[in-house]
């Protein structure tokens, strides 16, 4: 087993995973990209801004060089935000050797492109052994050895096996799957519901409409999941339904969070900077909802949510729109 990582991405999943793998003996190199916050924190040994409260095991090294974070390292653990990743690969693509292990732990699609981050990937370091890691898994919690699950999908089986056995822990356990459409789907997707349960919550409606939103919201993810040629199954998993029960009604949740604040009357400017860390969901809300009318897919909750944050369209009138749609089948897709 590899005894080193290179962590791209020190806001509070790079840092929470960082602190996992050192704790289990593993080197880490994590690199923040401005430096004086890099040697603030190697000072500190605290993730102040994006994780405060976690002392950093001496085992991590911050740095703010990319160079060195990905020399020597068997694995890179991709955590920035969903639209930095085209070019932070494009920084590290030349320097990437053919057996290096790709780990993507963002949930997003690239809102220009309306690529997955698999497809992103793809195209700047073709052929590389991508893995994906996700699952209901809040930093805060994982950082504080709160028992977790999460899944690995990769298209290849010993990229799956070996990820599964370098994270895992007695208090994080990790899945394998071959699907990674429906995993990247499920992760990035269910942020932009759990910023209509948010909502929800912030206009004061109740645990009714929050159910309604989450066990409606998985049918349209798994209705374009099945378009996108994933297997229907995985959304009933980690990265589907378990991670959208944790978004939906987690306090740690940004996307939750930021929805609070919108149902509340702020804008979607103000509630994300509010909240203060990446709010994937606003970003990923686009390019779901210009991936559905691309292929074809009823999505109308999606739609209602693109239409508040982007058309400006009113809250109530938006709920009341969704309830009064043409009467429909439960179980058609
Ligand atoms: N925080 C969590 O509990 C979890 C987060 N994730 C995902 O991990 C990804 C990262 O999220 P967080 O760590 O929560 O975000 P965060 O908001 O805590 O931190 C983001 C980090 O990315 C850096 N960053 C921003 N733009 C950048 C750029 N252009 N180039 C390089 N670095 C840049 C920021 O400086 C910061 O260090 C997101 O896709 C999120 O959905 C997944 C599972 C859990
Ligand atoms: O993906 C996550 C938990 O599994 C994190 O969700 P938030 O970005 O909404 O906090």
């Amino acid at each position: 087993m590899s005894e080193s990582i290179g962590v791209l991405g020190g806001g509070s999943w790079g840092t929470a995973l960082s602190i996992l793998l050192a704790k289990k003996g593993v080197e880490v190199d994590l690199w923040v990209r401005n430096e004086e916050k890099a040697s603030q924190m190697s000072e500190a040994r605290e993730n102040i801004q994006y994780l405060p409260g976690v002392i950093l095991p001496n085992n991590i090294n911050i740095t703010s060089s990319i160079d060195k974070t990905i020399k020597n390292k068997d694995i890179l653990l991709l955590a920035v935000p969903t639209q930095a990743v085209r070019n932070t690969i494009e920084k590290i693509k030349d320097d990437i050797k053919p057996g290096q292990i790709i780990v993507n732990v963002a949930k997003g699609i690239e809102v220009d492109t309306l690529y997955r981050i698999s497809e992103i990937v793809e195209e700047l370091i073709p052929n590389s052994k991508y893995a994906v890691l996700s699952g209901p898994s809040h930093a805060e919690e994982v950082a504080k050895d709160i028992p977790t699950a999460i899944v690995v999908a990769s298209k290849y089986e010993d990229v799956g096996l070996y990820v599964q056995e370098f994270f895992m822990t007695p208090k994080f356990r990790v899945y394998t799957n071959e699907d990674v459409i429906g995993v990247e789907l499920g992760g990035a997707l269910k942020n932009v519901i759990a910023l209509g349960a948010g909502i929800s919550d912030g206009l004061g409606y109740g645990d009714n409409t929050k159910a309604a939103l989450m066990n409606r919201g998985i049918i349209e993810i798994a209705r374009l999941g099945e378009k996108m040629g994933a297997n229907s199954m995985t959304f009933a998993g980690l990265s589907g339904i378990g991670d959208l029960i944790v978004t939906c009604t987690s306090m740690h949740s940004r996307n939750r969070r930021a929805g609070i604040k919108i149902g509340e009357g702020h804008s979607m400017e103000e509630a994300s900077s509010i909240v203060g860390m990446v709010v994937e969901g606003i970003k990923t809300s686009k390019s779901a909802y210009n991936l559905a009318k691309k292929l074809d897919v009823e999505m109308p909750i999606v739609n209602a949510i693109y239409g508040v944050l982007y058309k400006g369209k009113d809250v109530k009138n938006s709920v009341i729109n969704l309830m009064l749609r043409d009467k429909t089948h439960e179980v058609e897709m």
